[in-house]
C-alpha cells in the first residue's frame, strides 16, 4: 500500500494523444472523440465508430433505416456542448467557477426528493422534454416504431449514450404498444434496472411503480398497471415459471445483448420460442392471445449474428451520441494498473475541470483497498485543493449501499467512484466527466471436466472498452484514460466469450426444465455451450436429486427451482426443513451472500485476525459465520462493537437484508423459517453437505487435501479459520483457481457423514 501512495506521489502518467504524446494534466488537444464530433479527431474509437458505420452497412436482405442517424441533430447537440466545453474546461473566471459550483450544489441531495412546488415541476417536466428530443434517437423514433410495429424482432444498435434504453419504450408506449401488455425491458444487472426505471418514470412523470416500475430479486416496486417495465434477465426467467406464454408482455425488448450473460443467452432462446407459440395459437384462432414483439438493443453488438438467429431480424443502427468523449491512452504499457489508476486519478483531481471521476477495477478487495489509499493519499492534498472522495460500487453491496454512487458530493469536493463492471453498461452516474479504464476485468471461468470455477483478472473486450468510455459522455463532453496503449486496444478481442460457453450451467439448466424444456441438449441456444458442460450440470442436478433417471424434474427439482438462490443452497434449504434447522441454514446462506463479513486491514492484520478469535468454531467458517451473526446481534448491531471486532458493519448490514428476504421466501413456500436445531450445529453442517457433497476434500497422507470430485489437490484459502489446520474431511462454498486452488468457506467434517447425506452419489462412486 505505502509504495502505491509514494509512487502516487511522485508519478506521472503519460497519455498518448494521436501519436502525440500528451502528459495529462496539460490538457492541450482538443479533438473529441464520437461519430458526431469535430473531423480533427482521429483515436481508437472515432476509427471504430467509422469503421463499423462503413462495415455494417446492409445487405440486400436485412433493413437499415434509410435514415441513418448522426447527421444533423447530433451535430447540433456536440456543438451547442462545445461551449459548454469552453464554459467549464480551465480557462473558467473565479465567478464562473463560482457559478458552476452553485449549480453543483443544487444538484438534488437525495434520490427521492420532497414533493417538488408545481410550478418546479412544470420546469422539470418541460426540461425533461427538451433533453429527450435532444437526444441523438429522438430523430429515429418514427422510423423505430414503424419497424417494431411492421416486424416481429428487431434488432438496433445505437452509441452508448444515444438514447436506446430510456427512449426506446417510451416511443414504443406512446406509439401504443402497450395497449396489450407491458412492455418489459430486460437488464443484467439489478443497479442498471433500478435506476433506467426510476429515469423513466421522471420522464414519463408517474410517480415510480406506477406508469414505469422495476423488478429485481428480493425487490418489486412494478404494479398492476406498469406499462414500461425494466426487469433484471434473472427475474424474467422466474416469471417464465409462473406465465409459460408471457402473456403479459407485449414487447420485449433484450437490452445489452451483447454482454451475453447465461441468463439472457437463455432467454433469448426462451423468448424466440414464446413469441412462435403465440403466433401460432393465434393462427389457430386464439382471439384472446397477442403476438410478441421482440426488440434487442445494443451499442456493439455483431447484429448481424443476432438477426439470422432470430428469423433474419431487421437491423436498425443509430450512430450517435449526446457527447463527445475524447480518448486518452497511456504511452507505455502500466506493470500496475492500480497504481496507475490512483496517480491519474490524483492528476486529474489536481489539474482538470470539475467533474467526477468513475475507476474501473476488478473486484471489491481491489476496490477497498483503493479507497483506502485514496483516502489516505487526500489527506496530503494541498488545502487549496478540495477533497477527493472514494465512492464504491460492486455486486456484493445492498441495493442502498450502491445507490449512494448517484448522491452528489458535497460542495467543494469531488467523487471518484470504485467499479467492477457492474457500472459498465446501462447506467447514467450524474456529473460523470472523466473514466479511468484500467482494461481489465475478472472473468468467471468454468472447467467442466474437472467442475471448477476460476476467477481470473483478464483484458476486457473491446466492446467492454467502448461501454466504459461511454461512461464519461452522457451528460457533458468527457475524458476517458485508458491505462494501456492503442495497441493493446488493438489487440483486445472485439467480444467477450459468452458466458454460456464458459460457466456452470446448473442453475440455467434448472430453469430451463422447470419452463417445460425437457431436452436441454435440443434447446434453441445461440451460441450451443459444451457437451461436457451440459453433461456435468445434468449429473450434479441428479445427485442433488432435482431431476430423475429419466432427467425429469423431480418435486424437489421444481421446489428448488423457483428459490431465489443457486441449486446446491436450494437443497440445503429443502433439507433443512428435514432436518429441523432451516433458521440457520438460512442464516449460514445470507451470510456467505457477501464476500466476507470481516474486515482485515492490511496494515492492522494481526490486531483484526485476534479479534476474530472471540468467534471461531473449530468446525471451521460456517459455525464461525453464525457465532459472529449471534455476537453482532447480541449488541445490536453496535458499529462501535463492528470497528473494535473488525466486522464490516455494511455488509453485515447486507446479511439481515437477505436473511429477511429468505425469510419471507422460505414462509411463502410453506416452510417454516423458525425452525432450530438449538445447540446441536453439526445438523447444520450435514444440512449443507446435502448441496455441498461435491465440494468436499479427504485430508491426504502428506497433510494435503484431495478434492473428491476431479481429485484436485485444493488449499484452504488463509481466510478461512481453517488455514493451516487438518481435518479428516472438509467441506467447502466454493473452489476457485487463482494462483492455485483454493477452497473458501471450509468446514471440518467426518468422512462417514458423506455417503449419509448423497448415498446416491457416493454409491455410485464407488460401485
Ligand atoms: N438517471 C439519469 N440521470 C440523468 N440523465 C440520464 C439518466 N439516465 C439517462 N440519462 C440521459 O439520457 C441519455 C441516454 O441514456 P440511455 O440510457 O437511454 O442511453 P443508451 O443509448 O441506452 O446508452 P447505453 O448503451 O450506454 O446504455 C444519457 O446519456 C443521459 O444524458
Amino acid at each position: 500500500m505505502f509504495s502505491s501512495i509514494q509512487s502516487a506521489k511522485r508519478k506521472v502518467i503519460t497519455f498518448g494523444d494521436d501519436g502525440e504524446q500528451v502528459s495529462r494534466p496539460t490538457n492541450t488537444s482538443t479533438a473529441a472523440e464520437s461519430s458526431s464530433s469535430s473531423s480533427s479527431s482521429s483515436s481508437s474509437v472515432r476509427k471504430h465508430n467509422d469503421t463499423q458505420n462503413a462495415t455494417t452497412k446492409p445487405n440486400g436482405s436485412k433493413i437499415v433505416p434509410d435514415k441513418v442517424l448522426s447527421s444533423s441533430s447530433s451535430t447540433t447537440a456536440v456543438s451547442s456542448i462545445s461551449s459548454t466545453t469552453e464554459e467549464t474546461g480551465q480557462r473558467l473566471s473565479k465567478k464562473q467557477k463560482r457559478q458552476l459550483q452553485h449549480q453543483q450544489d443544487s444538484r438534488p441531495k437525495k434520490l427521492i426528493n420532497k414533493e417538488p412546488t408545481t410550478e418546479a415541476m412544470t420546469q422539470k417536466a418541460k426540461d425533461l422534454k427538451k433533453h429527450r428530443n435532444s437526444l441523438p434517437i429522438f430523430t429515429a423514433r418514427d422510423i423505430i416504431i414503424k419497424e417494431v410495429k411492421e416486424n416481429a424482432c428487431v434488432v438496433i444498435v445505437g452509441e452508448t449514450g444515444s438514447g436506446k434504453t430510456t427512449q426506446i419504450p417510451q416511443y414504443l408506449l406512446e406509439a401504443g404498444l402497450a395497449a396489450h401488455g407491458t412492455i418489459s425491458v430486460t437488464q443484467p444487472r439489478r443497479v442498471a434496472a433500478i435506476n433506467l426505471a426510476r429515469r423513466v418514470a421522471e420522464e414519463v412523470g408517474t410517480p415510480l411503480g406506477q406508469k414505469v416500475g422495476y423488478s429485481i430479486r428480493f425487490d418489486d416496486t412494478s404494479s398492476k398497471d406498469s406499462l414500461i417495465k425494466y426487469m433484471t434477465d434473472g427475474i424474467m426467467l422466474r416469471e417464465l415459471l409462473s406465465d409459460r406464454l408471457l402473456l403479459r408482455y407485449s414487447v420485449i425488448i433484450l437490452d445489452e445483448a451483447h454482454e451475453r450473460t447465461l441468463r439472457t443467452d437463455i432467454l433469448f432462446g426462451m423468448v424466440k420460442g414464446i413469441q412462435k407459440q403465440r403466433q401460432e395459437l393465434i393462427d389457430r384462432g386464439r382471439k384472446d392471445i397477442q403476438p410478441l414483439k421482440i426488440v434487442i438493443m445494443s451499442a456493439t453488438l455483431d447484429a448481424e449474428k443476432f438477426s439470422e438467429y432470430f428469423y433474419g431480424a431487421k437491423i436498425m443502427y443509430i450512430s450517435g451520441r449526446q457527447f463527445p468523449v475524447k480518448i486518452l491512452n497511456t504511452v507505455e504499457p502500466q506493470s500496475d494498473y492500480v497504481d496507475s489508476a490512483l496517480v491519474t486519478a490524483f492528476q486529474i483531481h489536481q489539474d482538470e475541470a470539475p467533474g467526477d471521476i468513475l475507476i474501473f477495477l476488478t473486484g471489491q478487495e481491489e476496490i477497498e483497498n483503493m479507497e483506502k489509499l485514496i483516502e489516505e493519499y487526500a489527506t496530503d492534498l494541498p488545502p487549496t485543493v478540495g477533497k477527493l472522495i472514494p465512492c464504491p460500487i460492486f455486486a456484493a453491496q445492498d441495493t442502498s449501499t450502491q445507490q449512494k454512487i448517484f448522491e452528489p458530493a458535497p460542495h467543494g469536493t469531488r467523487k471518484v467512484i470504485l467499479a467492477t463492471n457492474i457500472a459498465e453498461t446501462s447506467i447514467t452516474i450524474p456529473n460523470i466527466r472523466y473514466v479511468i479504464d484500467t482494461g481489465c476485468h475478472k472473468s468467471r471461468g468454468y472447467n467442466a471436466k474437472i467442475g471448477i470455477e476460476s476467477l481470473l483478472v483478464e483484458p476486457i473486450s473491446k466492446s467492454s472498452a467502448r461501454q466504459r468510455m461511454g461512461r464519461a459522455g452522457r451528460e457533458a463532453p468527457g475524458l476517458c484514460f485508458r491505462l494501456y496503449t492503442e495497441d493493446s486496444f488493438d489487440q483486445l478481442e472485439e467480444d467477450a466469450i459468452p458466458e454460456i460457453k464458459r460457466c456452470n450451467l446448473e442453475s440455467a439448466i434448472l430453469s430451463l426444465k422447470a419452463s417445460g424444456i425437457d431436452d436441454v441438449t435440443r434447446f434453441d441456444f445461440m451460441d450451443r455451450p459444451s457437451k461436457s458442460g451440459l453433461l456435468r450440470s445434468l449429473e450434479h442436478l441428479y445427485a442433488l436429486e432435482a431431476l430423475d433417471d429419466e432427467g425429469k424434474l423431480t418435486e424437489i427439482g421444481t421446489k428448488m427451482a423457483a428459490f431465489p438462490v443457486d441449486p446446491p443452497y436450494a437443497k440445503v434449504l429443502l433439507q433443512s426443513e428435514k432436518m429441523e434447522c432451516t433458521k440457520e441454514a438460512i442464516e449460514i446462506i445470507s451470510l456467505l451472500s457477501v464476500d466476507t463479513i470481516f474486515s482485515a486491514p492490511s496494515s492492522k492484520r494481526e490486531e483484526a485476525n485476534e479479534a476474530r478469535q472471540k468467534f471461531t468454531s473449530l468446525d471451521g467458517d460456517h459455525l464461525t459465520l453464525l457465532n459472529t451473526l449471534r455476537a453482532y446481534e447480541s449488541v445490536k448491531g453496535d458499529r462501535d462493537w463492528c470497528r473494535e471486532n473488525f466486522i464490516n458493519s455494511r455488509h453485515m448490514r447486507h446479511v439481515l437484508d437477505v436473511r429477511k428476504q429468505l425469510i419471507q421466501f422460505a414462509e411463502r413456500s410453506g416452510m417454516d423459517p423458525k425452525k432450530t436445531c438449538g445447540h446441536d450445529l453439526e445438523i447444520v453442517l450435514k444440512c449443507f453437505l446435502a448441496g455441498f457433497f461435491q465440494n468436499t476434500a479427504l485430508l491426504q497422507p502428506d497433510g494435503t487435501y484431495k478434492s473428491i470430485l476431479g481429485g484436485l489437490t485444493v488449499s484452504v484459502h488463509p481466510s478461512s479459520s481453517l488455514f493451516g489446520k487438518k481435518r479428516e474431511a472438509i467441506m467447502y462454498d466454493e473452489l476457485v483457481f487463482t494462483t492455485k486452488h483454493f477452497v473458501r468457506g471450509v468446514s471440518a467434517l467426518e468422512s462417514n457423514w458423506l455417503s449419509q447425506a448423497a448415498p446416491k452419489y457416493f454409491g455410485q462412486r464407488h460401485a
